[in-house]
Parts: C-alpha cells; sequence; structure tokens
C-alpha cells in the first residue's frame, strides 16, 4: 500500500468520552507492548544454549525490541460490537492477544470482564480429529460440562454447515478447507455466551452465506451483553458487523468513533473507494 500522510488525520482525532450510564467491559489504559526478538541470524535459543551461557555467564546476544502497541486508550461496553482496523503490521493482533492476558504489557494496563476469548484463525484445534470431536473437545476447554457438550454438539455442526455437501464431521480437520475449519471454530465458540469474544480476521474466509449467519449470532451475543472485538482486513465485514471501530496505525490509535466515520476517513486516506 502507499504511503500516506497521516498528519492530518493525528490533528482531527479525539478520543470519545467516557460514557458513566454504561458498563465498561475492557478498559485498555495507556497500553504499551514490545515484543523483543534476537537480533542475530546465528542465534541458539535453545534450553541448551541458554544454560550454557548461563554457567559460562555469557551475555546474551543483543535484543531486538519491536514495539507493536504504543498507548493504546480506550473504554470497551457491554452489547458493543467494535472493529479493529489498520494496515499490516499496525498491532491489530497484538492488542487483541494482549487484552486476551496473552501477552504481557510493557507498561499501562487492560482490565477485562471475565476471561476474553480469542477466537482466531490458529484457534488450537487438533487437525488430526474429527471435526465431531474437535467440537466436544472446544467446547470442554470453554468450560461447559459434559452433559451440555453432548446437547450441543449436533446444533454447533449444523450451525457450522460443515455436512452441507457430505458427512465431513466425521471426518478429520486436516481434510477441511480453511473456509470451512474457521466456519467450525466460529461455530464453536459461538455456542456458549463470552462477556468478551475477540475475532480475529476467523470469518474472512467464510463464504457469503456463511458471513450473513454468523453476522447475526454475534448480534444475538452483543444483544446477550457480550462485547465483541472484530479484526478484519474487509472493511464490508466490519461496516456490516460493528457499530463502532479502532484504527491502528504503527502500533497508535488513529481514530476511535462510529464506524461509518473511521472507516471512510482510512478510506478516503489510503484511496478505497467507497
Ligand atoms: N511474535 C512476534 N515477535 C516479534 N514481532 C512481532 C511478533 N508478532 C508481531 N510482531 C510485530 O509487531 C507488529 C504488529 O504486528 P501485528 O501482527 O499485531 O499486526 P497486525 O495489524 O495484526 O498485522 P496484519 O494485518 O498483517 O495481521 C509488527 O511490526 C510485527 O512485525
Amino acid at each position: 500500500m502507499a504511503a500516506v500522510d497521516i498528519s492530518s488525520v493525528e490533528t482531527a482525532y479525539a478520543p470519545p468520552p467516557l460514557d458513566p450510564t454504561r458498563k465498561p467491559t475492557v478498559i485498555v489504559d495507556d497500553l504499551h507492548v514490545v515484543y523483543r526478538v534476537s537480533a542475530g541470524a546465528k542465534y541458539d535459543s535453545s534450553p541448551v544454549a541458554g544454560l550454557r551461557r548461563l554457567v559460562n555467564r555469557t551475555a546474551s546476544p543483543s535484543m531486538r525490541e519491536v514495539h507493536a502497541v504504543k498507548g493504546v486508550s480506550f473504554v470497551a461496553y457491554e452489547g458493543e460490537a467494535i472493529g479493529l482496523i489498520g494496515t499490516n503490521g499496525s498491532g491489530k493482533s497484538t492488542l487483541l492477544r494482549a487484552i486476551a492476558g496473552l501477552l504481557p504489557p510493557e507498561r499501562g494496563q487492560v482490565y477485562a470482564k471475565g476471561q476474553p476469548s480469542l477466537l482466531g484463525v490458529n484457534a488450537a484445534l487438533l487437525n488430526e480429529l474429527s471435526g465431531e470431536r474437535n467440537v466436544v473437545l472446544g467446547c470442554l476447554a470453554m468450560g461447559m460440562s459434559l452433559a451440555e457438550v453432548r446437547r450441543q454438539v449436533p446444533e454447533i455442526i449444523e450451525f457450522s454447515g460443515i455436512d452441507d455437501r457430505g458427512d465431513f464431521s466425521s471426518l478429520p480437520m486436516s481434510t477441511y478447507s480453511s473456509g470451512m475449519a474457521a466456519r467450525l471454530r466460529f461455530a464453536i465458540a459461538a455456542a456458549r455466551k463470552h462477556d468478551v469474544l475477540l475475532i480475529d480476521e476467523a470469518l474472512a474466509t467464510g463464504d457469503a452465506e456463511f458471513r450473513q449467519r454468523s453476522e447475526q449470532r454475534m448480534q444475538e451475543l452483543c444483544a446477550g451483553a457480550g462485547t465483541i472485538f472484530l479484526v478484519s482486513h474487509q472493511l464490508s465485514t466490519i461496516r456490516a458487523m460493528c457499530d463502532r471501530t479502532l484504527w491502528l496505525d504503527s502500533g497508535v490509535l488513529r481514530m476511535d468513533g462510529p464506524t461509518d466515520e473511521v472507516t471512510g476517513t482510512y478510506m478516503d486516506l489510503y484511496g478505497i473507494p467507497r
């Protein structure tokens, strides 16, 4: 994507005021996330090499820092569906992982109601197990009882639509297309009520019909007082599903506001036709 001058957005941006009448579900306060990676190409990161360095008291090779999220602050409320947009490497996935508690803040704080669930394209399902076994495992991992899981399995498989063209639920996940796997992941996650559900591009590989169904399910989750964060490069998906959008650029929160306004400014800046 061509370099653009973002300074006009920076100066125009003012964060939305806090709303004391609504219940917050996620508070992110001046969050900074830093990755540390070895700068040396020949760096041996194995435990044995680490122990050797410890015993010999040799210094670790130089580490490079990637400051992926820089001073992000916002408050999310019950019933909101919030889109996260930004170019590649702008820090969207890092922010979601920090909200899920999977990455420690370098500075600042994340406060969240309950345990936010991260539903990503890399969510841990086991390729060698059948779709149905993965549904059982996924539901148990989300804390459902076995009786509840047994009740829910047929409904989850039906919602995912993986059996629409044959009995795929009894086949190993390794035989699924990426779209089918994404549909199953979403169906599993959507089977439970979440206080905070974080979705990272999981819907991008689903077809139009499934996107419509998942949009409806997301609206139901929000109506049940949950908060949803959705990372997507598909601005049409964000516009269809989210009432509010955060725009990240190089780890900095550039805009936070109504989806139409934020995506409109983003599209104008990058010359994307509306
Ligand atoms: N595990 C990691 N180790 C080191 N740096 C990382 C790691 N993961 C991400 N980064 C860096 O952090 C920055 C933000 O990456 P992130 O994946 O959060 O961006 P993103 O907006 O989700 O990108 P995309 O749209 O391409 O998925 C990038 O500079 C990336 O190179």
